[in-house]
């Protein structure tokens, strides 16, 4: 089982600049989480900063009982060995084939056969699907087969903790696709905990397990992938709608003139961006058939059941949704228990003393609506 990441109250400042402040949030083990927010909000650094490349100013970040910012250089580089990471460009070296690029990390810090570590890199490499290409150079290949060389890589060391930074970037629609259920199948057959940030809204609305963003040097939000997905705050509902009104704007957040404005222009017809409207829970990618049932998931039932209660009433609904007949009635819980509680009323009295009435096996509700800005942890 991968590895649970507790990160608490960590602060990160370059100078005087402040890239974020106080974030709070936990990795569970095993499970696929993603990280979203607007360029340059510290997405990057965060990655940077779970796997001690960078340090925080303040706070922890606690994996195996070891907190990586305030631990010895040693314990550092044995932490270090549980991750496994996939950056942006793969950052294969452009002169080794993808053999000797997968096998480097193994010949760097093991001290395995040859033999050995051929078997390891064509597993790793038949995993990803580049059987055949082991001696391609990444000059010669695709961007999407560079991403899956890098991934490769990122396994051989069998990480407990894998972070993509936008493994989907560069890639066509239909790549991410692929490269999607290459992450979830991945996690099936390895348990690994998984962090991704990315910029691909179908990537975070059907992969991961938990989502959050990051905004205005803030975790806006974190937790299950039904909270942030059914969320009502402005920056989650314009992020995830790709439009220009709200208050993420071209190079930093707007002031309220120029969104008022900007909503001006809407009212009277110009387009905002946007094509769909994206809101609501969509069914998450399940495991390609033939291979094993995500161990993450089946964890995850009891741990969201058990915090049921202090989800916002929309998020409680995708997640009774989400689960079969048979879990809806060992949890004690029915679909659209929340469907008559209407949207900006939420919780409402009536349809509150029936969920309660519902959930009477679950702990009742501490859900509070957020305050603007306001920030969560899992
Ligand atoms: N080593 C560094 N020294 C100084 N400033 C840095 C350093 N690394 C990152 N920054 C700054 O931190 C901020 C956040 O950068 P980061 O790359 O983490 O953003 P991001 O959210 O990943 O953006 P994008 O989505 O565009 O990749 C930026 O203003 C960047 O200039």
């Amino acid at each position: 089982m991968g590895a649970e990441v507790v990160v608490e109250g960590l602060t990160k400042s370059f100078g005087r600049q402040t890239i974020w402040r106080d974030v709070t949030l936990t990795l569970p083990p095993g499970e696929v989480s993603v990280m979203l927010g607007p360029s340059g909000t510290g997405k990057s650094v965060f990655l940077k900063s779970m796997i001690g490349l960078l340090k925080p100013d303040r706070g922890k970040c606690v994996i195996n009982g070891v907190d990586i910012v305030s631990c010895s250089e040693r314990q550092l580089y044995e932490i270090r060995k549980l991750f496994g990471v996939l950056f942006q460009d793969g950052a294969l070296f452009g002169s080794m084939n993808l053999f000797d690029n997968v096998a480097f990390p193994l010949r760097e810090h093991t001290r395995k056969s040859e033999s050995e570590i051929r078997q390891i890199v064509l597993e790793k490499m038949e995993m990803v699907g580049l059987t055949g290409a082991e001696k391609k150079l990444p000059g010669e290949i695709s961007g999407g087969m560079r991403k899956r060389a890098g991934l490769a890589r990122a396994l051989v060391l069998d990480p407990e903790i894998i972070l993509c930074d936008e493994p989907d970037s560069g890639l066509d629609p239909v790549r991410t696709a692929y490269l999607s259920q290459l992450l979830i199948d991945l996690n099936a057959q390895i348990d690994a905990t998984i962090l991704i940030v990315t910029h691909n809204i179908n990537l975070a609305r059907t992969v991961p397990d938990n989502l959050g963003m990051l905004f205005r040097r803030e975790l806006v939000m974190f937790g299950p992938r039904e909270v942030l997905l059914t969320s009502e705050e402005p920056v989650v509902e314009q992020f995830l709608n790709g439009r220009r009104i709200g208050p993420i704007g071209m190079s930093e957040e707007k002031d309220t003139a120029t969104m008022a404005a900007e909503q001006q222009l809407a009212d009277a017809g110009h387009h905002d961006g946007s094509t769909e409207d994206v809101r609501g829970v969509v069914p998450q990618l399940q495991p390609t058939p033939g291979l094993p049932e995500r161990q993450g998931v089946r964890r995850r039932k009891d741990r969201v059941m058990s915090i049921l209660h202090t989800l916002p009433p929309a998020a409680q609904e995708g997640i009774i949704e989400s689960l079969t007949p048979a879990e809806q009635q060992r949890y004690n819980v029915h679909p659209h228990m929340m469907a008559t509680v209407p949207a900006g009323h939420r919780p409402s009295p009536q349809p509150r003393e029936r969920i309660q009435g519902d959930l009477a096996d679950l702990p009742q509700t501490q859900w509070q609506p957020p305050q603007q800005g306001q920030g969560g942890g899992a």
